[in-house]
């Protein structure tokens, strides 16, 4: 049982498969999920095969499962840490609704049966690629470069970048430019996405002992760095296009996006408040759906690019 006062702003969930289902932060795995499918559908021209729609579904949902368990394994080692932050604390696992012996259980159960669809039903690249996310998440990120260091997302976040790779791969069976560049594309997004939400959470992280860069560098520092970051997105952003990966569709798409991106971190850091802060965070997620999608629209309608 957590032995911290209740912090929690939000109520836990009523039914017993409410709170496992909330352990594998849906909402976050859905657009990972989302990004794997854009790397899979970019993987080939046109419109799948029969056979590639079955190879397509068995991914997705391997890859879904996998991360959900990876997603429920960070909430089993961070329990203590949850129960201490508002944001958190209505999580089972925080508020020792669940044991550790069946949140690891049931991490165990969905990354085995992802693994498994990914090893008989895909192939055995992708099972190892999701593994080696799995390990980059669940160990590298959680267990030891999140307590450690306010750089633990900018490393951390490559396995959040992995998902376009994997979806390359369950398609093609190998790991080619194109999704290489879009891993780059979501590592270089997920700083910003993340010291958005740290800013306004920047107490909640200091209570909870954790050195992120707000709580470490302090809130300009961070702002400066969303701002630098943010441009930086931008630029990586063009690149599918002068690769003649993308067309112009995405080119548009990526170009508003990125600015309005830029807008937001630039008020940021002329103006602070914890209500700008959560705008950005939420935008950032926007950002990347719009941008993945637009990539999506842009290989069908305009099929003569890739
Ligand atoms: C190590 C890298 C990352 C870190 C540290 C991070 C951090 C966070 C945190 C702390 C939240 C919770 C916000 C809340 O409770 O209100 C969040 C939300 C979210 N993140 Fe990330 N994130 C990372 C990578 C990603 C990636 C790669 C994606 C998708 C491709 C993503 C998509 C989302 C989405 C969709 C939400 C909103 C969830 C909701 O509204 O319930 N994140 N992120
Ligand atoms: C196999 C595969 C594709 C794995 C994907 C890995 C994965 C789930 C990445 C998402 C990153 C994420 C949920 C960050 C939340 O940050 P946090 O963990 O610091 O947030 P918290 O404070 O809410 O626990």
């Amino acid at each position: 049982m957590a032995s911290s006062p209740p912090v929690t702003a939000k109520a836990s969930p009523s039914s017993t498969w409410q709170q496992y289902y909330q352990l594998t932060k849906p909402r976050v795995v859905q657009l990972i999920v989302f990004c794997a499918i854009i790397g899979m559908a970019l993987a080939i021209p046109g419109l799948p095969s029969g056979a590639q729609w079955g190879v397509i579904l068995a991914a997705t949902l391997g890859i879904w499962l996998v991360a959900a368990a990876a997603a429920a394994f960070n909430c089993l080692v961070e329990q203590q840490i949850d129960s201490k932050m508002k944001r958190t604390a209505w999580r089972a696992t925080a508020r020792g609704e669940l044991s550790r012996v069946q949140t690891l259980s049931f991490s165990a159960l969905l990354c085995g049966i992802g693994m498994a669809i990914l090893w008989f039903l895909v192939n055995p690249l992708t099972m190892w690629l999701t593994f080696a996310t799995f390990i980059g998440y669940a160990v590298i990120y959680t267990v030891i470069l999140k307590p450690m260091t306010p750089q633990n997302i900018v490393i951390g976040g490559a396995s959040g970048a992995m998902p376009p790779v994997l979806g390359w791969a369950a398609l093609r069976g190998d790991v080619g430019p194109e999704a290489m560049l879009l891993c780059l594309i979501i590592f270089l997004w997920t700083p910003p996405h993340f010291w958005a939400l740290a800013l306004y959470r920047t107490e909640e992280y200091r209570k909870a002992g954790l050195p992120m860069l707000p709580v470490t560098h302090g809130a300009q520092y961070t702002r400066l760095q969303i701002f630098l970051y943010t441009w930086i997105l931008l630029a990586a952003t063009l690149l599918p296009f002068l690769t003649g990966m993308s067309g112009w569709i995405y080119l548009v798409s990526a170009v508003l996006l990125g600015l309005g991106f830029c807008a937001y971190a630039w008020k940021l850091w002329l103006e602070y408040s914890d209500e700008l802060a959560r705008a950005t965070f939420r935008f950032s997620i926007l950002h990347l759906s719009l941008l993945f999608a637009a990539l999506l629209i842009d290989h069908y309608l305009l099929p003569w690019t890739t």
